[in-house]
């Protein structure tokens, strides 16, 4: 059974008494232990399908099946239980919370899970050493490089063991190569943990390390890729 499989996806937007159409029918199955890529122009929904393929945003049409079972079907708790435990997301802003340390950041999705204080540093401790960091745990966001810092936001992604880890346009916020180095602690940790990766991308470098590609245009999948 794959991991999701979205079905006849389409999302209007209303701005105003204007529909914009940002998907339109789209099918999409993520397999498990996928690392695949997004990619499309600015506005052809690149951010709209990781939204709703992670359940943040619902679709105007169409279904999500997350491990063969509909997530519409979700309460609004039982959708925020689900994806504490089976989504990580990753944002190009980093989205750190800047009073916070390293660890602390990363033990905070954690807050909300049945974990004595003792398994949260652990845990927390652990992601940040499988992302090469567990040397600067006490820092804060601000003292850290960019690459640092999206490694951090890698770490809170991966703490709660999801199933998944959705990456919006991760590394357009880094030089060139910092974002590869980025994209392949990812791919590392795809192979090591057999965690699915699916992320947007506008360059071209990035998005040629993943195994699987689908461009978007208005809306559409227009071309798919696959390395052998
Ligand atoms: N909340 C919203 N209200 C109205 N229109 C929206 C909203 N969110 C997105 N859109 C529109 O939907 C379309 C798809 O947007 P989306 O953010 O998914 O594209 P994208 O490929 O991620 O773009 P970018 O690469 O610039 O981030 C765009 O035309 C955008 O203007």
């Amino acid at each position: 059974m794959p991991l999701i499989e979205a079905r006849s996806l389409s999302k209007i937007y209303m701005l105003g008494k204007t529909e914009v159409h940002a998907l339109n029918a789209v099918n999409l199955t993520v397999e498990k232990g996928e690392f695949m890529a997004i990619a499309g122009p600015s506005g052809s929904g690149k951010t709209t399908l990781l939204n709703i393929l992670g359940c943040i945003e619902k679709p105007t049409e169409g279904s999500v099946l997350f491990d063969g079972k509909n997530v519409a079907q979700l309460s609004g708790n039982q959708l925020a239980d689900f994806r504490l435990n089976h989504i990580g997301f990753i944002f190009q802003t980093f989205n750190l919370i800047p009073v916070l340390t390293a660890i602390e950041n990363v033990e905070f999705p954690l807050l909300k899970m049945p974990l004595s204080k003792r398994e949260r540093r652990t845990r927390a401790q652990e992601a940040l050493e499988s992302v090469g960091l567990g040397g600067l745990a006490h820092r804060k966001p601000d003292e850290l490089s960019g690459g640092q810092r999206q490694r951090v936001a890698i770490a809170r992604a991966l703490v709660g063991r999801p199933n998944i880890v959705l990456a919006d346009e991760p590394t357009a916020n880094l030089d060139h190569a910092t974002g590869l180095a980025v994209l392949e602690l990812m791919s590392d940790l795809n192979s090591r943990l057999g965690t699915v990766f699916v992320f947007s991308t506008h360059d071209p470098k990035v998005m040629s390390m993943a195994r699987r590609v689908i461009s978007l245009v208005d809306g559409k999948i227009v071309e798919e890729t696959t390395v052998p």
